[in-house]
């Protein structure tokens, strides 16, 4: 883990252009230890892209992403997550057949020391990490308050479950930072209220810094640390909620009379 302090993950004068549409404008960001980092800004901002440019599925044509102070921006997505670097998508990702338990051990496959071929061979090892596994997938179980679901198939379960689920997959590989793209959608508010109880304690619990890009302003106002607000590809504000809140061209752009 970094010390405290430290950045965790920057993206530095980021530009990403899709033809003559210019998505990201010299765009840079720090997501620092200890933080719940949110994103917010109108629709087709560039949010979903700078997550993605973080995480590595987009690759901006000129500045730098960094982790822990290095230079990833030519790392691709895998390396970036073994690195330690975790991702929630928007929609549903666990495997609707597997129970809970098998879509958080699922997650761990990133951190396998031994592969397949390593198992055949030196069955020693593997066996090792799998009980390893089981019994820190059991910790995230508990952590999110899943042992009734344990051994429930994902697509039997309600929609927040399943992202609670997802949930527990993101963070199985015990990341130095968890990126979330609207976490929040479709939630009802029961749903939401669990989420952003379970976002706060993974930072507080388990350390880990959270960047979140989230259309519900409630949620975004009372859990984040700092916001940093993007309006057509340019970052127009970044400070902590009561800033942001009351800047001039965050109300212009994108808050307006909920501000
Ligand atoms: N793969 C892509 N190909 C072409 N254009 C893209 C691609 N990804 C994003 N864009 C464009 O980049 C701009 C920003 O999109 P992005 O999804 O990042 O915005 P957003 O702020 O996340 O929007 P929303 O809140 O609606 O999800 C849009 O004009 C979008 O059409």
């Amino acid at each position: 883990m970094p010390s405290e302090g430290t950045t965790v993950l920057e993206a530095n004068a980021l530009c990403l252009r899709f033809g003559a549409v210019e998505t990201l404008k010299s765009v840079s960001l720090s997501v620092e230890r200890g933080e719940i980092h949110a994103v917010i800004g109108p629709n087709g901002a560039g949010k979903s892209s700078l997550l993605n440019c973080l995480s590595g599925f987009y690759r901006p044509q000129s500045g730098a992403v960094r982790f822990l102070g290095k230079d990833i921006s030519s790392l691709p997505p895998h390396k970036r997550a073994a690195l330690g670097i975790s991702r929630t998508f928007q929609g549903i990702q666990t495997y609707p057949s597997m129970t809970a338990r098998e879509n958080i051990l699922s997650g761990f496959h990133l951190r396998m020391s031994t592969g397949p071929f390593a198992a055949l061979v030196w069955w020693g090892p593997t066996r090792r990490e799998e009980e390893e596994f089981a019994a820190r997938a059991e910790k995230i179980i508990e952590f999110l308050e899943l042992e009734q679901l344990r051994h429930t198939p994902v697509g039997d379960m309600s929609y927040g479950m399943r992202k609670r689920v997802d949930l527990g997959r993101a963070i199985a590989l015990e990341p130095s930072v968890l990126i979330m793209d609207e976490p929040m959608a479709g939630m009802s508010n029961e749903e939401k209220e669990d989420l952003a109880r379970f976002i706060l304690d993974i930072r507080e619990g388990l350390g880990i810094p959270v960047v979140l890009v989230e259309h519900d302003m409630e949620v975004v106002m009372s859990i984040s640390d700092r916001v940093t607000v993007i309006d057509f590809g340019e970052v127009i504000a970044c400070g902590t909620p009561d800033e942001v809140r009351t800047h001039p061209a965050v109300i212009d752009a994108y808050l307006g009379d909920a501000a």
